[in-house]
């Protein structure tokens, strides 16, 4: 299930408390969920970040669709990608994957709707391009200034590892900055899913992590698109 909403117009101030979402055919199909989610499932707000071409739209399609998009262009806006999974055998979760533009021009009128009720953020950068490693210090430095709370889970992913003879940034770079930030790393291939981490098992870990915040509630109205209605700011968990 994909929920798209590209257009920065479209997102006017009462997305404070709602997000009016529409379905897309030709978008990312969860091998779980159905064609509407159950009424009150819990829904877990992951935004990823970093820099263009770094593989946002690649890692959050290979996990919400379990493949490599055959071809993706640059993300105007924000993407929505949902993934129903199942967590210690408890209910059913939404996973919603909040896949943002990398490039600024395609994201300054709607960044401070990214960061509001997130669960969680997942900072990416490309292994082959040290430009994008170096990026990331202002990626935190936007999560700062978004006033996102200490407390929410952070990770840093490196994507592209299948590209072993164009690595830049070395593993021992990215774990030290990992370390200096307290984020676990993971090195990971959107494109191939047998290289190092999986794609997979990263969000389900990140999902573990989130299993005792507090959700948003979804509720459906009689005839209109899917409205997702945010609860007050999730409780505290410790990321450790
Ligand atoms: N080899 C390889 N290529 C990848 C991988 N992930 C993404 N790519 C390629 O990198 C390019 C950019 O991928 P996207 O997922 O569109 O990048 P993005 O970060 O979403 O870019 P923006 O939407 O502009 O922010 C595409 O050509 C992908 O095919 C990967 O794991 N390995």
């Amino acid at each position: 299930l994909r929920l798209s909403l590209g257009l920065a117009g479209r997102m006017g101030s009462e997305m404070e408390s709602s997000l009016e979402t529409s379905f897309s055919s030709s978008g990312a199909v969860s091998g779980t969920l159905g064609l509407l989610p159950p009424a009150r499932s819990r829904i877990f707000k992951i935004i990823v970040i970093g820099d263009s071409n770094v593989g946002k739209t690649c890692l959050t399609y290979r996990f919400c669709a379990g493949r490599f998009p055959d071809r993706t262009e640059a993300t105007i806006g924000v993407d929505f990608r949902e993934r129903a999974v199942e967590i210690d055998e408890e209910r059913i979760k939404e996973i919603q994957l909040w896949d943002t533009a990398g490039q600024e021009r395609f994201r300054k009128s709607m960044v401070q709707h990214y960061y509001r009720n997130v669960h969680a953020v997942v900072f990416v950068y490309d292994m082959t391009n040290v430009a994008s490693f170096h990026s990331l210090p202002s990626w935190i430095e936007e999560c700062k200034q978004h006033l996102l709370a200490n407390d929410i889970p952070r990770i840093l992913v490196g994507n592209k590892c299948d590209l072993r003879n164009a690595i830049q940034v070395p593993t021992d770079l990215a774990q030290k900055f990992a370390d200096a930030h307290s984020m676990p790393l993971f090195e990971t291939s959107a494109k191939n899913p047998n290289d190092n981490d999986h794609v997979e098992a990263i969000f389900m870990t990140l999902a573990h992590k989130l299993k005792s915040h507090k959700p948003l509630m979804l509720s459906q109205p009689p005839d209109s698109g899917i409205i997702l209605k945010t609860e007050p700011k999730p409780a505290v968990t410790c990321w450790c």
